[in-house]
């Protein structure tokens, strides 16, 4: 478990982060969401002590990362080192990373290779973006690692690559029992991914959710009416879309209760629509959305 507690640092003259406290647990993906410049990169390389806090602690399996050094081995942070090591040879980067992480897996690395039929290329420079990208994963998750941070995992990708790049995390964490931590600006890119979702806004966690229990609180459906929606309803769910006299809206609270009330209403038809995270923060947040 990772516990991250009361952190806070000031940059310059500037609060980057203020009082950030929450967990990881073990084989979980956590979505950390904010706008550009809201801290989580920051946020990121704090938990790995590239930055030091002003205040607070970092542990992992209950061991300060600052006090034991140790105790981070289990951490890896993904950047973009693979763009600095792209005149290396991919046997070089292999040898490197057996040299640093004492774990690293060479017959799990070939196999992951294999998997995602990665060009037989020498040099890293002659993969595609996206190629480096899955590249850079798939080192890490040879490396073995227990928690794996990731910072904007898919910034730049098409949609294929993107879609290849989550899918292989969400394996990884359902295979290897790994934990997964993704900073991103895209909300949508974490919709039935993560397990829980961080909104940092400016360096400050402004919401905090375990997916599996927003997912009984809130339901979604899509209504229409002959006129217009009874008031009688409007009060009990959040309208996020109308169209005519279609509704589309996310009611809160007991979904059983409500899917009564909204039967008495006899609506020409209604049907339950996919939740999606979007949805949920338009309405938490009074339409003001996150994701771009
Ligand atoms: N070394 C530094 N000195 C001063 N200010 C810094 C430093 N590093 C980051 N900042 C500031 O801290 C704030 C948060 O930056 P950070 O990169 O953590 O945000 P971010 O959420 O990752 O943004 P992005 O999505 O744009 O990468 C920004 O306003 C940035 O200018």
């Amino acid at each position: 478990m990772i516990q991250v507690q009361n952190v806070s640092k000031t940059m310059g003259n500037q609060q980057v982060l203020t009082d950030i406290t929450f967990t990881v647990g073990k084989g979980t993906i956590t979505g950390i969401v904010g706008r550009n410049g809201a801290g989580k990169t920051t946020l990121l390389r704090t938990m790995v002590t590239v930055v030091d806090p002003d205040r607070g602690t970092i542990s992992v399996n209950g061991e300060d990362v600052f006090a034991k050094p140790e105790a981070k081995a289990s951490i890896l942070y993904v950047d973009d080192s693979v763009e600095a090591l792209k005149n290396y040879s991919v046997s070089n980067v292999v040898s490197l990373y057996a040299d640093i992480y004492q774990n690293f897996d060479r017959d799990y690395f070939q196999e992951l290779m294999d998997r995602f039929q990665m060009p037989k290329t020498k040099k890293v420079k002659h993969y595609s973006k996206g190629r480096k990208a899955l590249f850079s994963l798939i080192l890490a998750f040879a490396a073995k690692p227990e928690y794996v941070l990731r910072d904007e995992p898919t910034d730049g990708l098409d949609v294929i690559m993107k879609k290849e790049i989550m899918r292989f995390m969400l394996d990884e964490v359902a295979k290897e029992e790994v934990s997964i931590i993704i900073a991103t600006h895209r909300l949508d890119e974490l919709d039935s991914l993560a397990d829980q979702i961080l909104i940092l806004t400016e360096g400050e966690i402004t919401e905090a959710f375990q997916l599996d229990e927003v997912r009984d609180i809130y339901k979604k459906w899509q209504v229409v009416y002959r006129e217009k929606m009874p008031d009688s309803l409007s009060d009990h769910f959040y309208i996020l879309q109308q169209s005519g006299r279609a509704y589309t809206c996310l009611a809160e609270g007991n979904l059983q209760e409500l899917e009564v009330e909204l039967q008495k209403t006899e609506p020409l038809l209604y049907e339950e629509l996919p939740l999606t995270l979007e949805d949920l923060f338009v309405a938490k947040l009074g339409g003001e959305h996150i994701a771009e």
